[in-house]
C-alpha cells in the first residue's frame, strides 16, 4: 500500500529581483520586479509501507521544498500530496499525527528542560495515553541508550546525544513514516552507526517508512534499497541503489600487473586508460565483455603478475547523474 503518494506536485516561489548600485536599490525600493523561481517543478512519486528510500540531489535541487509540502509546512502552487490518504494541505493536524520528523540541524527538544522533561512535555503536545508513551520510551531509551543522559538538560547534550533524544522525540507518538534531513550530520562514526542502526531496526521491527534527505552518501548506501534523486526541481532518477548504479556507471576497471612487458596490450573490448610500468588500467562495458572473458583473452597473451577490478560505487554513480542533469 502506498502511504505516500504525490502526483505532479509545483512549488513556485516569488522573490523581488534585485538590481546592482544604489539606483538600482533605489529602483526595487519604488518598483519592485518580481521574479519566479521553480523549487519543485511536476514531481511525481509513490513510496510503499516499509521503504526506506533516499530522497537526494544537490544542493538548491528542491528536497527541502519537497519534505515541507509532504509534512504540511508549505502549500504547493499546484498538484496533490496524499500521505496516508489523507491531504497534508486539508488537515495537517492528522498528517502530522502519522509523522515523526528530524532535522539534523535543527532540534525538536526544549534547551532549558532535561531530556526526559521534554519527552513528558511533547506527550502532552501529542496527547499519548500514559501507559502506550511508558512503554514506546522504554524500548526508544533501550535502543537508543538513552539512560545515561535523560536527567541531563538538553543544552548540555552533545550533538550525538542530542541526535539520538530527537530520534526518540520523533518516534513517542509510534508514528508510520519518519523524515529524516541530515540525520548524521556533524556526528563521529560510532554516533553515525547508532543513528542507522536505530533506523533499521523501527523500520525492520514495526514497518516504519523512512524517508531520507542527506549528503552522507554512507548514510544512503547502508540504508536505503531505492533512491530518488533531484535536481532542479525535477526527479531524475527514482529506483533501487543498484540498478541505478548499474544504468549510470556501466563501465568498470580491470587493473593488471605484468610479471614482464609485453609489445601487444592491446583487446577489441577494452580500452587502455592508463599504464605505469608494468601496470595497465583497462577501461570496459560490462554489457560487451565481462570480467572474466576479458581477463580470460588478456591471460592467453600476457604474463599477468596480479589483477584486480574495479566497480563502481555509489559515489560515482551519484557524481554521474548530477553531472549528466546540471543545468547547461
Ligand atoms: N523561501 C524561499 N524563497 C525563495 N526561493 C526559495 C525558498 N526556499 C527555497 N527556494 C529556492 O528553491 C530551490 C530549491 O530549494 P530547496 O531548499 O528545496 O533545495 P534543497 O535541495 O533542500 O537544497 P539543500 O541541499 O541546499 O538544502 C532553490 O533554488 C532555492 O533557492
Amino acid at each position: 500500500m502506498a502511504v505516500i503518494e504525490v502526483v505532479d506536485l509545483v512549488k513556485e516561489y516569488v522573490i523581488t529581483k534585485k538590481e546592482k548600485g544604489l539606483r538600482g536599490s533605489l529602483k526595487g525600493l519604488f518598483f519592485p520586479e518580481k521574479t519566479t523561481i521553480c523549487g519543485v517543478d511536476s514531481i511525481s512519486f509513490s513510496i510503499e509501507r516499509g521503504e526506506i528510500v533516499g530522497y537526494i540531489g544537490p544542493n538548491g535541487a528542491g528536497k527541502s521544498t519537497t519534505i515541507k509540502m509532504l509534512t504540511g509546512i508549505l502549500h504547493p502552487t499546484s498538484g496533490s500530496i496524499r500521505v496516508c490518504g489523507i491531504s497534508p494541505q486539508e488537515d495537517r493536524k492528522a498528517v502530522v499525527k502519522k509523522l515523526g520528523v528530524v532535522f539534523g540541524q535543527r532540534t525538536q527538544l526544549y534547551w532549558d528542560l532535561r531530556l526526559g522533561e521534554s519527552f513528558e512535555l511533547l506527550r502532552r503536545i501529542y496527547q499519548i495515553e500514559q501507559t502506550a508513551y511508558e512503554e514506546t520510551l522504554r524500548v526508544l531509551s533501550e535502543v537508543l541508550q538513552l539512560s545515561d543522559f535523560i536527567d541531563t538538560p538538553v543544552r548540555q547534550l552533545s550533538l550525538g546525544q542530542r541526535m539520538r533524544g530527537d530520534l526518540a522525540a520523533a518516534m513517542l507518538h509510534s508514528p508510520d513514516i519518519l523524515f529524516l534531513d541530515e540525520p548524521t550530520i556533524g556526528l563521529d562514526t560510532e554516533a553515525k552507526h547508532a543513528i542507522r542502526n536505530f533506523i533499521i531496526d523501527i523500520n525492520r521491527s514495526r514497518g516504519v517508512t523512512v524517508i531520507l534527505t542527506t549528503h552522507d552518501l554512507d548514510d544512503v548506501e547502508q540504508l536505503c534499497s531505492r533512491l530518488i534523486v533531484v535536481n532542479h526541481g525535477k526527479i531524475v532518477e527514482d529506483g533501487p541503489i543498484q540498478s541505478i548504479i548499474g544504468k549510470l556507471t556501466p563501465k568498470r576497471l580491470l587493473v593488471i600487473e605484468l610479471q614482464h612487458h609485453s609489445d601487444d596490450l592491446t583487446h577489441p573490448s577494452a580500452e587502455i586508460v592508463k599504464q605505469e610500468g608494468l601496470t595497465i588500467w583497462y577501461q570496459f562495458e560490462k554489457t560487451k565483455i565481462t570480467a572474466s572473458e576479458l581477463i580470460s583473452d588478456l591471460s592467453r597473451k600476457l604474463a599477468i603478475q596480479d589483477l584486480s577490478v574495479k566497480e563502481p560505487d555509489i559515489e560515482d554513480a551519484i557524481r554521474e547523474v548530477y553531472k549528466t542533469t546540471a543545468k547547461v
